[in-house]
């Protein structure tokens, strides 16, 4: 018997006062999975994300997380419950050292095993080890991303969402970005990722999810996406 998703979203529907943005989605994310939401500008990804953490309240439809109604709950309570996400634009604070940053949130009230303790995070990302004792604004913009993915792991949180985690980064830091998300698999991190560098994601994901103007336009593997270029000219642009 398969297991329930940890996250289930059924006929979700969410906008902007009258303006419907997600017109009735379904999907699920399972337990150890890494799944992309994958679609041109404007086609709903982070309404999508900002509905599922409670940021924007869904119209209509249902949101599960762990099997509990989180549709309506607030964005806090989402995140106690388990979802962190590494927004856009990083939001370090100029003030706290790293290490700071990576002990100020830390906790597993969730009770996960293989904490994210501070070593772990600092094998993810030795160069947060080497600033350990740098202010978030003394960091380059590839490491206060690397810190803003570290801070959310530090919550251990039962699924990570990263929204446009290597935007802005140079080439090298988008790397080690990839490379984290490999060891994030490999170690059973439920993680949903919003990028649009599909050909790195078919390498690192399991499932890709694309969005066309606020609906489910295809869902398959990535030997699936990866086979048929035909989605990525027709729907994502590349
Ligand atoms: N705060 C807002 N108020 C009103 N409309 C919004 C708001 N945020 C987004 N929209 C609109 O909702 C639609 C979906 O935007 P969304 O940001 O979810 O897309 P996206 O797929 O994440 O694309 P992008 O990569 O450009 O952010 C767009 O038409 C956008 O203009």
């Amino acid at each position: 018997m398969k297991h329930e998703a940890l996250l289930s979203c059924r006929g979700l529907e969410a906008g902007y006062g009258a303006s419907q943005v997600l017109f009735g989605l379904d999907f699920d994310i399972h337990a150890g999975e890494v799944l992309t939401l994958l679609g041109r500008n404007g086609m709903g990804k982070s309404t999508t994300i900002k509905t599922l953490i409670g940021g924007l309240r869904a119209k209509k439809g249902e949101i599960r997380f762990g099997g509990k109604p989180i549709h309506g709950a607030r964005a806090d309570a989402i995140a106690r419950l388990g979802v962190a996400i590494v927004p856009e634009g990083r939001q370090c604070f100029p003030n706290l050292t790293v290490r700071e940053h990576l002990l100020a949130f830390a906790d597993n009230r969730n009770g996960l095993r293989d904490a994210w303790t501070l070593d772990r995070l600092y094998g993810l990302f030795p160069r947060l080890k080497e600033r350990a004792g740098n202010m978030g604004n003394q960091l380059s913009g590839g490491e206060q991303q690397m810190l803003a993915i570290a801070r959310a792991l530090s919550t251990n949180p039962r699924l990570l969402i990263l929204d446009e985690a290597t935007e802005g980064l140079a080439p090298v830091i988008r790397d080690e970005i990839w490379r984290c998300l490999d060891q994030l698999k490999a170690v059973g991190q439920t993680t949903l990722v919003v990028d649009k560098y599909v050909e790195k994601l078919v390498l690192l994901a399991d499932r890709h999810i694309i969005l066309e103007r606020g609906r489910i336009a295809w869902t398959g593997s990535s030997v699936e996406l990866d086979s048929d270029r035909g989605l990525w000219t027709r729907y994502l642009g590349v």
